[in-house]
């Protein structure tokens, strides 16, 4: 396995800037995904990095050595792609068997029986090795697809997709493989996905690509909780984060954050109230995620009075929009909570666990999870 760096990579299309100005490291063993909406430029950075397609800018490099003009046969990359790939003629025997029988990577036959027993086993296939991919179903033929990168040692997996063809449930089980896979295995891996849960549950760390561009990069807990941006925080969770206008306000020698939408003001967390001060802003983007909205089916003193206007089932929960005079607002309850279309609710607001946005650059400026268990509430 190696160490993969990108640096400054630009690649267009026509007029089309797929991916611009990218740079990141891939250290050795690493889960790096890409993570992204459709036509983010995912998929060309990957192939890029495989050797399909030439950067118009940047450089590529394995353990130091540039891939630039290497072609894609002599880097050692192995790929795995949504659609299986697999040989319908062959068995999966002799599909996991075909990588390595290139004429780049021939191994002799003793070898390659070893290899695809192993592999085989730990992907628990051993009983599917005579059936045609036909014969099998499609988490055995990822699997069986999974098995033939993994019979070689390559520098670097390429995954684009892999499960994305699977049922949730089938993916859910897939995901774990792939996770046990990785620490067995100890693979450096560049996973191309636009499902945050995947990106979430799989990636060492996750960078997040908007068009052509690198947004954050960090770790499942710090793209969640310090989302770089309005765009990142909107692309993590089942029910989108949302944001609400908050204005600063100095009363009685503190900094209180007004909401429009509710018309009271609201005491902050000591270090959120330093550095919104800090900022100098007067009004700020406020990021609330379902967690922090709570809700009543009675009056409350505090509870903004709203009525449910679209319901969508999530899993064993259920998202609701809400509408309020200030505005819509998204919050998660239980199945079992499941109310009428226009039926009224009461929801209150935990600023306290809201993700702070520069209100013009959309840019990230506090939350208090930067300082969790290390101050209270004033
Ligand atoms: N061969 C091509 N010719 C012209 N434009 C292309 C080509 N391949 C990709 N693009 C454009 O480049 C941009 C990035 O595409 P890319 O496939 O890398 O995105 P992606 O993030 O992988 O998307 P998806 O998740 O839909 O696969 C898109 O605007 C796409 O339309």
């Amino acid at each position: 396995m190696a160490k993969v760096t990108v640096e400054n990579l630009t690649k267009k299309y026509g007029k089309t800037t797929a991916v611009r100005n990218i740079s990141f490291d891939l250290e050795d063993n690493e889960f790096f995904v890409l993570f992204g909406p459709a036509g983010a430029g995912k998929t060309t950075i990957l192939n890029m990095i495989a050797g399909i397609g030439d950067p118009d800018e940047g450089r590529i490099c394995f353990d130091g050595q540039s891939m630039n003009f290497i072609e894609s046969s002599k880097r050692n990359v192995a790929m795995v792609f949504e659609n299986y790939a697999l040989y319908p003629h062959l068995t999966i025997y002799e599909n996991i068997a075909s990588s390595m029988r290139t004429k780049a990577h021939r191994e002799p036959e003793e070898v390659i029986d070893r290899e695809v027993k192993r592999i085989a086993s730990l992907l628990r296939l051993e009983g599917l090795l005579d059936r045609k991919p036909s014969q099998v179903s499609n988490g055995q033929k990822q699997r069986a697809a999974l098995g033939r990168a993994m019979v070689r040692k390559p520098n670097i997996f390429l995954m684009d997709e892999p499960l994305a063809h699977l049922d949730a449930k089938l993916r859910n089980a897939m995901r774990k493989e792939l996770k046990a896979m990785q620490d067995k295995l100890q693979t450096t891996t560049l996973y191309v996905t636009h499902d945050y849960a995947e990106a979430m549950s799989l990636g060492d760390r996750i960078a997040v690509i908007h068009q052509g561009e690198i947004c954050q990069i960090g770790t499942a807990e710090e793209v969640y909780n310090m989302p770089a941006t309005e765009f990142v925080a909107r692309m993590f969770g089942d029910s989108e984060i949302n944001i609400l206008q908050g204005v600063l306000r100095r009363e009685d020698s503190t900094l209180k954050l007004v909401l429009p939408l509710s018309n009271r003001s609201y005491e902050l967390p000591r270090h959120t109230a330093e550095v919104l001060e800090a900022s100098g802003r007067k009004q700020v983007d406020v990021g609330l995620r379902s967690s922090a909205v709570r809700y009543s089916w009675r009056p409350e003193e505090g509870y903004v009075k709203g009525t449910v206007y679209t319901m969508e089932p999530l899993g064993n929960k259920v998202e609701l929009t809400v509408k309020t005079e200030g505005g819509a607002v998204r919050l998660m309850v239980p199945v079992t909570e499941t109310p009428d279309v226009d039926e009224t609710i009461y929801l209150a607001f935990d600023v306290s666990g809201g993700i702070y946005f520069d209100s013009d650059s959309k840019e990230y400026i506090v939350c208090q999870k930067e300082t969790a268990g290390k101050e209270g509430k004033r």
